[in-house]
C-alpha cells in the first residue's frame, strides 16, 4: 500500500486486479458514445442525398438499417460497459469492507472507544457505498461525458471549421463562469464548508436517531439535541451562502445555454447566403452544434461526486494505515496464569493520567476484587488486562510474561472478561453464545447450563436455533447477562475479569448469575471489578482504588481495619443496603394496605 497516492488514483490502487475490467467499462463507454453520433451522421448524409435528389425512399432503406444497427449496438456497448462497472464495482466494495473491517479487527480496541459509531458507519458503509456509486455509474459516465463532446466536436471541425469555432462559445462561456467562480478563493471556501456541513450533518443524524429513546423519555424534540439542531444551522448556514454565490452565474448559464443555437444559426445563414456553406452541413451544425453541452453537464456535477470520494478514500487511508498492535514473532509460554500491574500508568486523554503508577499481583488460582470510589479507574484497570489500551508506562503481566508479548489472539485466548453492557447479534442463540470458537453443539449446550440459561432457551420458540431480535424475541438484561456468562464459560480462560456480571439483575437474576459465576471461577485466576461492595467481602484480596492510584491491599477484615476509605465505603454500602430493605418493607406493606 502506498501513502504518496490520494483520491482516484489511491481508490485505483485499492481496486488492485479490477482495472482491467474498469479499463474495458470504460472503452465500451467511449465506443457507445461513438456509436450515438451515428444516426446524426446518417440523416446528415440522407439529407444531402435528398436535397440533391440523387436518392429516392428504396435507397433510404439500407442508411435506416444502418442506423437502427448503430442504436442497437450503441444500446449492448453501454449494458456491457455497465456490467464490468458493476462487476469491478462490487468486487471494489467487497474487498475495501473486507480490508477496513479486518483492519478494525487488528487495531487496538481502544481506536474502536475513542470514535463514534456514527463515524465508523459513516466510513465502512457510507463512503464505501458512495465509491461503489462512483464506479458503478459515475465513471462510464464520465467517459462517455468526455468523449462524446471530443467526437462531437472533431466531426463538426472536420466538416466546416469555422461554424465548428461559433459552436464552442458556449463551451468557453461556461468554463470562464466556472473557473471564475468556482477557482476563486471565496468559491473554494464555500465549496469546502458546504460540503463539511453536509457531512456533520449526516453523522449528527446518526447520533441523533441513537439517542432518539432517550429524548423520547425526557420528552426532547430534535431541536433540543445540540449537536444534530447546530449542524442542521450549520448546513443551513453554508448552503445558503453556496447558493448565493452560484445563483447568477448559474442563471447565466442556464440562459445562455438555452439560447446557444443563436450564434450558429446566425453565422450559419451569414455562410449560407454567402454561399460558402452547403445546406446538409447547416442543418448538421443545427441538430448537432450544441449537442455536446448536455454530456458537459455530467462533468459539473462530477466535481462535486471527485470531493466527496477524495473524502472518502482519506478517511478509509486513515483507518488502513493506522498503527496496529504490536505482534511478536513467537508465542510466548507463561509460568504460570498469574497476573501482576507494574507501575501501570494510563491516560485515555493526553496529560490526564485516570491509572497512575498502579502495583498490584493476583496469584493463580485466586480471586481479586478491584474497588473504589466512581471513576477511580476500576472498569480501566480491568480493560488494560486485555489490553483494549495500552499502557503510556509500566507494565502489565501475566506468568511474567509482559502482555505485549503475547500475539493478541493468544492473550484473548487466556483472558475472558463479562462486560457490563450485554452484546446481542442478530444470529441464533447457539451462535451467540458460539461466537465464532470451535466447539460443539453439546459443549454450548452445556455451557449454556452451567450459566443458568438453558431453561429459559428451550421455552423460546425455536429453542438453541431462536434468532435474536426476529418477531420480537428479546432477552431480558439478566437473561442477556446469562448468555454472556455461557460465552465466557465456553471459552473457558484461565484469566477472568468480570466487570460488575450482576449490575443490572433483580435478585432472583443475582442469585442465578452468582451461582453460575462460582462454579465457573474454581481453580481460575480472577478479577471482580465491584461497583457495589456486596458479595466481595470473602474475596482472597481487595485492592482498593482511589482516583487511579492504589489506595490499600487487603482482606476484607484487614481494610475494614486499615483504610478509613474502605470502612466509609463499606459504611455507605451498608447504609444502602439497610435502605433498600426499609424500601422492601415499606413497598410491601404499601401493597398489602391497598390490597386490603
Ligand atoms: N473512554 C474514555 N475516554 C475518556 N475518559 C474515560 C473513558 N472511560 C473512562 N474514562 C475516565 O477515566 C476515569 C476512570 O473511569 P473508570 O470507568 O475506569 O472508573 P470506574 O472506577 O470503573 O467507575 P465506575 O464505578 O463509576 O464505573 C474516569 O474519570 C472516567 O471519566
Amino acid at each position: 500500500m502506498s501513502k504518496n497516492k490520494s483520491g482516484i488514483p489511491r481508490l485505483l490502487e485499492l481496486s488492485g486486479q479490477k482495472k482491467g475490467l474498469l479499463l474495458v467499462s470504460s472503452a465500451l463507454a467511449a465506443i457507445h458514445a461513438l456509436l450515438t453520433m451515428i444516426p446524426y451522421i446518417l440523416i446528415f448524409y440522407i439529407l444531402k442525398e435528398l436535397l440533391n435528389g440523387r436518392i429516392d425512399e428504396t435507397e433510404i432503406a439500407p442508411w435506416l438499417i444502418w442506423g437502427f444497427l448503430a442504436v442497437i449496438l450503441s444500446g449492448i456497448a453501454m449494458y456491457a460497459s455497465a456490467m464490468a462497472s458493476h462487476i469491478a464495482a462490487f468486487n471494489i466494495l467487497y474487498k475495501l469492507r473486507l480490508a477496513i473491517t479486518d483492519k478494525l479487527g487488528r487495531l487496538p480496541m481502544g481506536y474502536l472507544g475513542a470514535r463514534s459509531s456514527g463515524a465508523l458507519k459513516k466510513i465502512i458503509a457510507d463512503d464505501v457505498e458512495r465509491i461503489e456509486l462512483f464506479i458503478a455509474h459515475s465513471l462510464p459516465d464520465t467517459v462517455r461525458a468526455v468523449f462524446l463532446p471530443f467526437f462531437i466536436l472533431g466531426y463538426l471541425f472536420v466538416m466546416d471549421y469555422r461554424l465548428a469555432l461559433i459552436s464552442l462559445l458556449p463551451l468557453i462561456a461556461l468554463l470562464v463562469v466556472f473557473y471564475t467562480i468556482l477557482g476563486s478563493r471565496d468559491g473554494k471556501t464555500r465549496a469546502k464548508k458546504y460540503h463539511n456541513s453536509l457531512e456533520e450533518m449526516n453523522a449528527g443524524i446518526v447520533e441523533f436517531v441513537r439517542a432518539m429513546p432517550v429524548m423520547k423519555i425526557f420528552g426532547q424534540t430534535a431541536s433540543a439535541f445540540a449537536r444534530y439542531s447546530d449542524t442542521v444551522k450549520e448546513y443551513d448556514h453554508h448552503m445558503r451562502g453556496w447558493t448565493q454565490l452560484m445563483a447568477a452565474p448559474w442563471g447565466m448559464i442556464i440562459s445562455f445555454l438555452s439560447n446557444a443555437l443563436l450564434p450558429v444559426l446566425a453565422f450559419g445563414l451569414y455562410l449560407y447566403f454567402d454561399g460558402t456553406l452547403e445546406l446538409p452541413v447547416f442543418f448538421l451544425f443545427l441538430i448537432l452544434g450544441v449537442g455536446y453541452i448536455r454530456p458537459l453537464f455530467k462533468l459539473t456535477t462530477m466535481t462535486f461526486e471527485i470531493t466527496m470520494i477524495n473524502r472518502g478514500v482519506k478517511r478509509m487511508d486513515e483507518i488502513l494505515f493506522e498503527i496496529e498492535e504490536q505482534k511478536s514473532g513467537q508465542t510466548p509460554i507463561p509460568q504460570d496464569f498469574s497476573l501482576e500491574f507494574h507501575n501501570a500508568r494510563f491516560s485515555y486523554v493526553h496529560g490526564i493520567d485516570v491509572i497512575k503508577d498502579l502495583c498490584f499481583s493476583v496469584p493463580q488460582g485466586t480471586i481479586t476484587a478491584l474497588v473504589g470510589p466512581s471513576g477511580s479507574g476500576k472498569s480501566t484497570a480491568g480493560q488494560l488486562i486485555a489490553r483494549f489500551y495500552d499502557l503510556k508506562s509500566g507494565s502489565i503481566t501475566i506468568g511474567g510474561v509482559n502482555i505485549k508479548a503475547f500475539p493478541i489472539h493468544d492473550l484473548m485466548a487466556n483472558v475472558g472478561f463479562v462486560f457490563q453492557d450485554n452484546m446481542m447479534f442478530h444470529q441464533s442463540i447457539h451462535d451467540n453464545i458460539l461466537m465464532g470458537m470451535e466447539k460443539t453443539q453439546k459443549e454450548v449446550i452445556a455451557a449454556a447450563k452451567a450459566a443458568r440459561c438453558h431453561d429459559f432457551i428451550m421455552r423460546l420458540p425455536n429453542g438453541y436455533e431462536t434468532r435474536i431480535g426476529d418477531k420480537g424475541v428479546h432477552l431480558s438484561g439478566g437473561e442477556q447477562q446469562r448468555i454472556q456468562l455461557a460465552r465466557v464459560i465456553l471459552k473457558d480462560a484461565p484469566i477472568l475479569i468480570l466487570d460488575e456480571a450482576t449490575a443490572f439483575s433483580d435478585p432472583e437474576n443475582e442469585h442465578l448469575i452468582m451461582t453460575a459465576i462460582s462454579e465457573l471461577i474454581q481453580n481460575k485466576t480472577v478479577i471482580i471489578i465491584a461497583h457495589r461492595l456486596s458479595s466481595i467481602t470473602a474475596v482472597d484480596q481487595i485492592v482498593l482504588l482511589d482516583d487511579g492510584y492504589l489506595q490499600a491491599v487487603g482482606t476484607h477484615d484487614e481494610l475494614l481495619k486499615g483504610s478509613k476509605l474502605y470502612l466509609k465505603m463499606w459504611h455507605a454500602h451498608k447504609r444502602a443496603r439497610e435502605f433498600e430493605i426499609l424500601k422492601g418493607q415499606i413497598t410491601g406493606r404499601f401493597l398489602k394496605t391497598a390490597a386490603e
